[in-house]
């Protein structure tokens, strides 16, 4: 008998991805909900307390009504909203962070998985903090390109619409006030004492994102340079099958693609400039390792899996 898996949410944009990758395993038996039920509680309660694990795949306010009705059972819940990522109560995604997230990942009940923009700047900063060359009071700034699926549906609508206004075929900058949703987490991951300056951008283009983090190596607190900084993330990773640090010259001609890894659940790094300033690079999928790759991969550990089982990876 399959893992019982309940998708609260499966019509929407993440929820659909988990939903694609999830039905083709033979060890995966997927509860449905009738359509015309799915938002209503007694049967989304009634799906929950039949699985062993449930994706939550809603807005933030949806989520925690969710949550509310498994009180009493004893399923597993991915949440992938930002509504538990701060909670204490809740195990935080990014198994890559260390030997002790994967474990914490592999027992907890609760997991709240990253944001997208903060997965990749957890991706390439919290290496840097840990291995002491980025201190807590670095005046850290990253540039982060999405793709409009980050939007979800309704984002989705209206960039697919044939009546699309002018400003939409051109990169739009947002989060102007400095209150980005995923600021709290990206402080308290990667150990920072203030908030970065964080400026996310969405363009004309179905999925992937591209995310820069600025370095200056002068403001380290020990004398290295770009190899070494490219060393330390190579190490960090080193042996996952998730997250890749590319050696000087892989990018493609002298340029990197927010697109290019649209459609896989795993994440490049790239580590350029010289030794003075530096770009640490994260492409990846917002809807892969962002969003429901990464779910995917935290529930494979849960149940004792290969991570990548049933995931796309090209690297
Ligand atoms: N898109 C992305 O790249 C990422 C999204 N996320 C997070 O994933 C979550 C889902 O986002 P996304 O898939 O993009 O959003 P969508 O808007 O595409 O999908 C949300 C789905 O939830 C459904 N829904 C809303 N309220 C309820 C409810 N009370 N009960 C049941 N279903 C409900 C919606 O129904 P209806 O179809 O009727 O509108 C819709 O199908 C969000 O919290 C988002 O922040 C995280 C990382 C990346
Ligand atoms: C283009 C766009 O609007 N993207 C969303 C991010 C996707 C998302 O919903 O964020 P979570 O990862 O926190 O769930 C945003 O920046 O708010």
């Amino acid at each position: 008998m399959g893992t019982k898996v309940f998708i609260d949410g499966h019509e929407g944009t993440t929820g659909l991805r988990i939903h694609k990758r999830l039905q083709a395993r033979p060890d995966i038996e997927l509860i449905g909900i009738d359509p015309a039920e799915r938002k209503k509680t007694a049967a989304v309660k009634r799906c929950m307390e039949a699985a062993d694990i449930v994706f939550l795949c809603l807005p933030d306010a949806a989520a925690v009504e969710a949550v509310a009705l498994a009180d009493g059972t004893n399923v597993r819940i991915i949440d992938t909203s930002t509504a538990h990522r701060s909670d204490p109560a809740w195990t935080y995604g990014f198994a890559e962070l260390s030997g002790q997230q994967f474990e914490a990942i592999s027992k907890t009940k609760r997991l709240a998985n990253p944001g997208c923009h903060a997965s990749g700047v957890i991706a390439a900063v919290r290496p840097l903090t840990e291995a002491g060359l980025m201190g807590g009071d670095y005046p850290l700034s990253a540039f982060s390109l999405t793709g409009y699926s980050g939007g979800g549906k309704k984002m989705i609508a209206k960039y697919e619409s044939g009546e699309k206004p002018a400003e939409l075929s051109a990169p739009r900058q947002y989060g102007l006030t400095q209150n980005h949703k995923h600021l709290q987490e990206i402080v308290t991951v990667c150990k920072l004492q203030r908030e970065p300056v964080f400026l996310p951008v969405v363009d004309d283009y179905y999925s992937g994102m591209e995310v820069a983090v600025p370095v200056f190596t002068h403001l380290f607190g020990e004398k290295v340079g770009l190899a070494e900084v490219r060393d330390v993330l190579a190490a960090h990773y080193d042996g996952s099958p998730f997250v890749h640090v590319h050696a000087a010259g892989e990018d493609k001609g002298g340029f990197l693609a927010a697109n290019s890894l649209s459609g896989y659940d795993d994440m490049d790094i790239f580590v350029t400039g010289n030794d003075e300033r530096i770009v640490v690079t994260v492409l990846f999928d917002n809807l892969g390792k962002g969003a429901s790759g990464a779910a995917i991969e935290y529930m494979n550990i849960m149940l004792g899996l290969d991570p990548a089982t049933g995931l796309v990876l090209h690297g």
